[in-house]
């Protein structure tokens, strides 16, 4: 099983004012919710998720270690179709969460996400990419995933793919600094 780290990369503080509206989208049973509690709780207090009802969404509080404010995320069921689009308007960045032990979904998952960067509330955002539940030799890898997004997807400015491997509060972590970092360098004011 291969390391899941993320690209590196630096954040620079304090550069954004206002609290971080961050969208958490991808199919039922990816691993949605489970991944916000694991950012908002820490793992060993992750409670018992259940699959949100296709008519609702989360929103947990996460403190950004380097940003001096905190990040919302917008965790909106995988089973929400039409009605998604009402929550896009004000999104800041874009997390897609994939589940990495069932490549045979990558393409769908591509088709949605696809939808989503052509948005008109959401092209250009931010975009953090998680291969959630990386496990085994047989999974999607994160390299794979990135030739196919450049490949299929119109990408934004800014984006990354990260891969978290099965209840690792390491990989949480790194998903979370990446995102960070993000979100720090598509701030107005951050350096040209
Ligand atoms: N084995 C394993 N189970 C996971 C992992 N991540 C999430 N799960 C479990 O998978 C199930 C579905 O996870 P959720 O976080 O509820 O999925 P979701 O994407 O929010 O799904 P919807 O709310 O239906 O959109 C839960 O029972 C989680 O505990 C993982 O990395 N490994
Ligand atoms: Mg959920």
């Amino acid at each position: 099983m291969g390391a899941a780290a993320c690209t590196a990369g630096s954040v620079a503080e304090d550069k954004h004012s206002q609290p971080l509206k961050i969208l958490v989208l991808g199919f039922s049973g990816t691993g949605k919710t489970f991944i916000v509690y694991g950012w908002s709780l820490g793992m060993s207090n992750m409670v018992k998720t259940l699959p949100t009802d296709a008519a609702m969404f989360n929103v947990e509080k996460v403190m950004s270690p380097k940003l001096r404010q905190p990040m919302y995320m917008w965790d909106i069921s995988g089973k929400m179709t039409s009605r998604r689009r009402s929550y896009f308007l004000g999104t800041q960045g874009l997390v897609y969460v994939l589940n990495a032990s069932q490549p045979v979904y990558m393409m769908d998952a591509l088709q949605d996400l696809n939808s989503l960067l052509n948005d008109r509330d959401l092209k250009g955002l931010p975009l953090l990419v998680l291969a959630n539940r990386l496990g085994s030799e047989e999974n999607l890898s994160t390299k794979e995933l990135e030739s196919q997004m450049k490949e299929h997807l119109k990408l934004p400015p800014l984006w990354s793919v990260c891969g978290i491997r099965t209840f690792s509060q390491e990989d949480l972590s790194q998903a979370l600094l990446k995102l960070e970092d993000l979100m720090d360098r598509s701030s107005p004011t951050a350096d040209a």
